[in-house]
Parts: C-alpha cells; structure tokens; sequence
C-alpha cells in the first residue's frame, strides 16, 4: 500500500500524526496507519507500546491532543463516544459484558439497533426483522443451538462470540477487538479466526492480539507499535523478519 497516492476517501480508517499526552507521557506519539475496507488488520507491540490507546482514541473513549482519525472520510476526533458508534464504529472490550441472566436469543435482541416508529404494521415488520438478524448472527457466531441458553451457561469462548455477536448485529462497519482470543482454548481460536474470516466479507476488522499464531492465522496486515509510534507495518512474515522488530522483542 501506498498511502500517498490514495485520497482520504479511499480508507475507510485514516489515522494520522495522532498523539494522546498524558502528564506529559506521549502513550501514542504522532502515529499514523490506513485501512482498507475489508481488511483484517492486527496491531501487535510489547506491552505499553500503546496498542489500547490506540483503539481508545478511535472510538472516542480518550480524546488526542493532536492529529486526526478520519473514518470513511469523516473526522472523529470531535465526536462523543455514542456519535462514533453510530458512525459505524463498533469496539469489544477485553473482559466480555454480556448479560448473564439473559438467554443469548435475547442477548442479540437487546443490541440490534432500535428504530424510530415502531407501531402496528411497522412493529410487525420490525419483529421480523429482528428474528431474522438474531439468527443469522447466531449462526455466525456459532451459536445458533443454544438460542435459549442463558448466557451464564455458555464457555468463555462462547461468550466472547456472543459479544462480538451483540456488535455485528449492530451493522458496524469497522469492528475493533482487544485480545479476542485471551484464555481461549486452541480449538476456540481457530473458530474464531474462522468467524473473524467470515465477517470481513461485511466489515472492517482491526485487533489487537499477542497470540502470534492467531495473528498469523488471521492478518491481512500487521502493525507493530512500540513506544506509541509504529515500527513496522506489512505482512506477517515482513514484520517477523524485521530487524527493528526482532530487536524490540528479544530486548523485552
Ligand atoms: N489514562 C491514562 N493515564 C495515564 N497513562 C496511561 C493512560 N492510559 C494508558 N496509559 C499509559 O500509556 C502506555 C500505553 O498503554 P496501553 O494500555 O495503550 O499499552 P498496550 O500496548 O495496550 O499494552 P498491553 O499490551 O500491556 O495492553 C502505558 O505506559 C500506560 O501506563
């Protein structure tokens, strides 16, 4: 990729000179990277390089103190943080925030987006539309048998795919996830690269991961930040092979 020769509209994430001080602490440091649509995008770096940061910024939890984050050409770093969801900008926390009590039918019920008029036959309509949404993320997120199971029932790899779930059926166009696959079983990793497979033929996915298997497996392209800039950018085995990168790494 060639960032200069593009426009801005052609990202659909354009993040530059951004910088986030905090007491004087540069956490990201004039750092600027581009996304396709489409892509899978994953942001590796040793702890503290600011990867969080980064996502915390995007979507309007911690404000910059300068550069911009322009998404599908429009400017976020003015934006609360409900304007930049509904901007198409959807982010999983760590730790999953389901509802325990609630089954997942009702989970994904919950979270599809709520419409303005909703009487007589516009209710109806609504209605099947939402059964038909909640299935078919269901399906996706592999858990379309256990539509009446509470959500406390559920492993934990299930109830990270329920809170992905929660967000795809909110239609976002760039979906970010911090560590998806954080005490995960090997099996539950690989369907979760297969689910994160799966949703970029829709979205836009950018993740911070550790796990350099997972990456591997699911990567279109890797950043790697250190000291809140970026040190390397390209494909898997290009940053593997970077001397800058290698060096930051044995070094910790
Ligand atoms: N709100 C804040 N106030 C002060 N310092 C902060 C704040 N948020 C993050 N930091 C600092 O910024 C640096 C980057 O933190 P960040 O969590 O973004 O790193 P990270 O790359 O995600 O690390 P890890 O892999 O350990 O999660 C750290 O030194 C952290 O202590």
């Amino acid at each position: 990729m060639n960032a200069a020769r593009k426009k801005h509209e052609d990202f659909l994430l354009a993040v530059e000179g951004l910088t986030v001080s905090f007491d004087g602490f540069k956490a990201v440091d004039d750092l600027s990277f581009y996304l396709d649509p489409k892509e899978i995008r994953v942001i590796i770096g040793p702890n503290g390089a600011g990867k969080t940061t980064v996502l915390d910024l995007i979507c309007g939890k911690t404000k910059s103190t300068s550069g911009s984050i322009r998404f599908q050409g429009k400017e976020l770093t003015r934006l609360k943080e409900h304007q930049i969801v509904h901007q198409g900008v959807g982010r999983k926390f760590q730790t999953p925030s389901v509802f325990e009590d609630l089954t997942v039918f009702e989970n994904l019920e919950l979270s599809y987006p709520k419409g303005h008029s909703v009487v007589g036959a516009l209710a109806f309509k609504r209605d099947t539309a939402v059964l038909a949404a909640v299935q078919e993320v269901a399906e996706t997120i592999f858990l379309d048998d256990a539509l009446d199971q509470p959500a406390a029932s559920l492993s934990h790899g299930q109830k990270q795919w329920l809170e992905i779930g929660m967000l795809l059926i909110q239609k976002p166009d760039l979906l970010m996830l911090d560590e998806p696959v954080a005490g995960m079983s090997v099996a539950e990793r690989k369907k979760t690269a297969e689910l994160l497979k799966k949703i970029t033929k829709d979205h836009t996915v950018l993740v911070i991961e550790h796990d350099m298997q997972f990456v591997g497996d699911i990567a279109d392209r890797v950043t790697v930040m250190h000291q809140g800039k970026v040190l390397s950018e390209g494909s898997i085995e290009h940053v593997k092979n970077d001397p800058k990168v290698v060096e930051v790494y044995l070094g910790h």
